[in-house]
Formats: C-alpha cells, sequence, structure tokens
C-alpha cells in the first residue's frame, strides 16, 4: 500500500510522477499536482517532447513506482524510459489519464484522473505484454498506411470523440488519397496453435495491436498477456465497401474477405514500394521493413478495477467501440 495520512504532505522518493502539462486541454495540471502531493508523489514535469523518457530513465533505477500523467504519448515515452533504465524488473509503470485519448489508461480499467491514483492505492497489478518495433516500445499499438498519416491530422477534439470502429472512418475522411501499400506481412506461428503464415498483396492498413484491439469486436481492449499480436490487415477495396463490412464484422461477427486476421508472437512487414510510415502509439516511423516482437509480462503496470486479464471471457465486457 502506499502512504498513510502522516507521510503524504512529503514526497515518497519511492514514488515519481512525470506530468506533461501540454497533454490533452492542458486542464489537468493542478489537479494532478495536488493529488500527487497528496498521494506522496515526487512530480517531474516535462518541458519538451522526449522529456518523459529521459525523465523515466533518470528516475526509475531508485523508483519502485513511475506514474505516467499525460495522454498515450507521455505513457510510451515513460515506458522506453524504464525499459532504457533497464528497471521493467524493479519498477511498475501507473497512468493517470490526462491526454486527449488516453486509449491506454481505458484498456487498462483507468477512466480518471482521480481513478488513477485510487488505482495507485490500490495496488492490483499485472503484468502485460509489450511490443517492440525495430527496437522501439509499445504498449498500445503500431499502425502502418493510411492510418499513420491520418492519426496526426485528426483533430484532439475528433479523436476524443472517436472509437475503434469511428477511426478508421475518420481516417478515410481526413486522409486525401488512398494509395495503397503492396505489402507482404509474415506472421510467426505461436504457442497457441497459431501457424506460421504469410500474407502478400494490397493493403489500405496494417493494424498491429498489442493492448488495442481493431474493429470487429465488442471490446477496443485486446489480450495482453498473452504474448500475442492482434494483427489486422485491411486489403484495398473501395473505402465505402471496407466501412460496410467492418460494420458487419461488428454488428454480425462475420468473416469478411477484405479483412484478415492474425494472432502471433512476432512478424515482418516488407514494401515492395518504398518506405511506409507507421504510428506507434502515435510516434511516426518510416520504414520499408519492419520487424515486431511481443516481449511477453515484460511490463507490470497498476490497474483498475475494470481491467479484465482476458476481455473475452464470458459476461465481463461492455461494449466500447
Ligand atoms: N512540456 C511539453 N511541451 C510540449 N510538448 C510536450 C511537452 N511534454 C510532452 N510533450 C509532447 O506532447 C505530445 C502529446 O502528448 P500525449 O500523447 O501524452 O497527449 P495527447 O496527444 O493529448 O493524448 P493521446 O495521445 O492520449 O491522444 C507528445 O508528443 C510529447 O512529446
Amino acid at each position: 500500500m502506499g502512504s498513510t495520512g502522516a507521510d503524504r504532505t512529503r514526497p515518497d522518493r519511492n514514488r515519481v510522477l512525470i506530468l506533461n502539462p501540454e497533454s490533452g486541454d492542458r486542464t489537468h495540471v493542478d489537479d494532478v499536482v495536488e493529488l500527487a502531493g497528496d498521494h506522496g508523489f515526487e512530480v517531474r514535469r516535462t518541458r519538451d517532447g522526449g522529456d518523459a523518457t529521459q525523465l523515466a530513465r533518470e528516475t526509475a533505477p531508485d523508483a519502485d513506482l513511475v506514474v505516467a500523467a499525460g495522454g498515450d504519448g507521455t505513457v510510451n515515452e515513460v515506458v522506453n524510459g524504464v525499459v532504457a533504465a533497464e528497471a521493467l524488473e524493479s519498477t511498475t509503470v501507473a497512468v493517470v489519464p490526462a491526454g486527449t485519448g488516453n486509449n491506454f489508461a481505458a484498456n487498462v480499467g483507468i477512466e480518471s484522473i482521480e481513478a488513477g491514483f485510487e488505482a495507485v492505492e490500490r495496488d492490483r497489478r499485472r503484468r502485460i505484454d509489450l511490443g517492440v518495433a525495430d527496437g522501439r516500445t509499445f504498449v498500445n499499438s503500431c499502425v502502418g498506411g493510411v492510418t499513420a498519416e491520418a492519426s496526426t491530422e485528426t483533430s484532439s477534439e475528433r479523436k476524443s470523440e472517436l472509437g475503434v470502429l469511428a477511426y478508421v472512418a475518420a481516417t478515410f475522411e481526413v486522409a486525401r488519397s488512398f494509395d495503397s501499400l503492396p505489402l507482404r506481412v509474415e506472421t510467426a506461428a505461436g504457442s497457441d496453435g497459431e501457424r506460421r503464415q504469410t500474407w502478400n498483396g494490397e493493403a489500405l492498413f496494417v493494424l498491429v495491436g498489442n493492448c488495442r484491439r481493431f474493429a470487429g469486436s465488442r471490446t477496443a481492449q485486446a489480450h495482453v498477456e498473452d504474448g500475442l499480436f492482434e494483427v489486422t490487415i485491411v486489403e484495398d477495396a473501395p473505402p465505402t465497401n471496407i466501412l460496410g463490412e467492418v460494420a458487419l464484422e461488428r454488428l454480425f461477427g462475420r468473416d469478411s474477405v477484405h479483412i484478415v486476421r492474425r494472432r502471433t508472437p512476432s512478424l515482418t512487414i516488407e514494401s515492395r514500394r518504398g518506405p511506409v510510415e507507421y504510428s506507434l502509439d502515435g510516434e511516426l516511423l518510416e520504414t520499408d521493413r519492419l520487424s515486431l516482437e511481443t516481449r511477453a509480462s515484460a511490463l507490470e503496470v497498476v490497474v483498475g478495477e475494470r481491467y479484465r486479464s482476458n476481455p473475452d471471457a464470458r459476461g465481463v465486457n461492455r461494449p466500447r467501440t
């Protein structure tokens, strides 16, 4: 458990909160600082992009708990800092959602700033998988294709309103052109009976989910304790058809001819026509060959009450798409 009443005015060196004051609509700063003080956290503020990684790297070796207070970009940076400090065995990461989309926080069952601090005090911890793409760590997803471009262009206001399905729809609205990508996607065999497979063709998107799941299911949270990515390839087809299919698949659970799904511990994505842009939790990376692998149960995180280790278990999900 954390600090008790008598200690609360004095920051606990073992508890560090890394605060991005620029995330979301920036109205969180005073609340977060006050709650952090109440809960015995030393607060370290970022001053620029990249700072959260640096601060996490510096503080993780001596901290039992590092909290990322910001959005998905901040969580990504903090986790990369803990990885860089080689502190995954000794440091737990928690999240106080203060960004725009806050996908990671939602996927671990934390829906508000207050809930983030409550979860820290409740102290329910789980070890979750991390994704690694060409040496860079991600927690939520790695997406290639139109989505990568559009995700940076979609306005903050829209991002906060969008569910998974709407996100794909918005991508088509935002992106002006729909150049398909000639790709070869090779997925490795998994311990759960998944076979090694190669997909070759023209894709609009490749969506690799670690914590996050894409269209076609009842919940946006993926199973993040199984050592597997959920890979969704959206094949090239007229946009209206694709949207119809995604909606149909979601509503009726039908297999779609234009949507290919795989579960795998690792994969490579190769472009046959120059570099492709990928978004790793919102950070962009351009390459013509990307190697991805999971690090199973690598990161200990504080989860909220609503977190389910297996989101597909019967009777536990609320629809969230
Ligand atoms: N002090 C700062 N000044 C300016 N930019 C910052 C600062 N600290 C962090 N950043 C940058 O802010 C960006 C946005 O952060 P973050 O992703 O956490 O919030 P968001 O985009 O509002 O939320 P979400 O990703 O959940 O939609 C990151 O790219 C990060 O590099």
